[in-house]
């Protein structure tokens, strides 16, 4: 089997283009081949689909084998698959995911993409949707929540995917890899969650670190952004357009005003192809 590996701001992931590969089994492929040790490595992995309301179908499968809604540094990899290996003409296209229909731009300067642009789509706030349990359809905006016998003040935000914002004050202090599995199978979130622990430098700056539901601590999380981006407006934090700093780089969130949408913009990076037994 033919695959290739991506990676946006470090978050990785295996690619299988399904036009022209069978896999049986999405999860099993995954959990496999996502292994450091045993397989390709990767932080998920990215199946490329035809579909009967976009122009293309992305579905995004955890190391654990779990299906997310969404992936926002896995759809700009998702997009530059399609133009680099000859896919579409377009520069700009439509995506149907588990998040909706979302549609990515190739950044192009002098022949050469250098960025991928995505609108997100709209944020979801209403407990119920995102979901979280206790609040019913309202907002939920610095929130009591209590892991490990500390209380955290909470903001949630789905963008297809739940994710719980947390702002603190100095992130990379932060005991991330001790509390990070806490956050994820907390009662309060049927669906579990993406959890992001937040610094504010000013109100266009923030450092962010990120444990991923399905998928532990990675270097980067496109949806987890978004909804920092979200988050930060909520709050009062920060301004609708905001540089998030990661550990594997850099990402711009805007959240428009006008339009309800949040835009992310970011790398997408070939690093390498191969071929597997499937
Ligand atoms: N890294 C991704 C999000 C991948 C899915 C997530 N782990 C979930 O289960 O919701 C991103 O860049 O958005």
């Amino acid at each position: 089997m033919r695959f290739s590996k991506w990676q946006g701001c470090g978050n990785d992931f295996v690619l299988v283009d399904c036009f022209k590969e069978n896999v049986s089994d999405f999860a099993a492929f995954a959990k496999k081949v996502c292994d450091r040790h045993y397989g390709i490595g990767g932080d998920g992995v990215l199946y490329v689909l035809p579909s009967d309301k976009a122009d293309f179908r992305m579905r995004i499968f955890n190391t654990d084998g779990s299906e997310a809604e969404m992936c926002g540094n896995g759809i700009r990899c998702f997009a530059r698959y399609l133009h680099d290996f000859g896919l579409t003409e377009k520069e700009e296209f439509t995506v149907e995911t588990g998040a909706g229909i979302l549609v990515p731009r190739l950044q192009i300067e002098a022949g050469k993409v250098t960025g991928v642009r995505v609108d997100m789509g709209e944020p979801v706030l209403e407990g119920e949707k995102i979901p979280v349990t206790g609040f019913g359809m309202n907002r939920v905006i610095e929130e009591d929540i209590e892991v490990k016998g500390k209380t955290y003040k909470m903001t949630c935000v789905s963008m297809g995917n739940p994710h719980c914002v947390i702002f603190v004050e100095d992130a990379e202090a932060f005991p991330i890899y001790e509390l990070g599995a806490s956050f994820e199978s907390h009662p309060a979130f049927p669906r579990k969650t993406n959890t992001e622990f937040v610094e504010v430098r000013d109100r266009q700056h923030v450092r962010m670190r990120v444990w991923e539901r399905g998928a532990a601590v990675t270097l980067a999380c496109g949806t987890g952004s978004c909804a920092t981006g979200v988050a930060g407006v909520l709050t009062g934090r920060t301004d609708r357009k905001v540089e998030v700093e990661l550990d594997g780089g850099k990402l711009t969130v805007e959240w428009d005003e006008a339009t309800n949408h949040v835009f992310m913009t970011g790398p997408a990076e070939l690093v390498f192809t191969g071929e597997i037994d499937g």
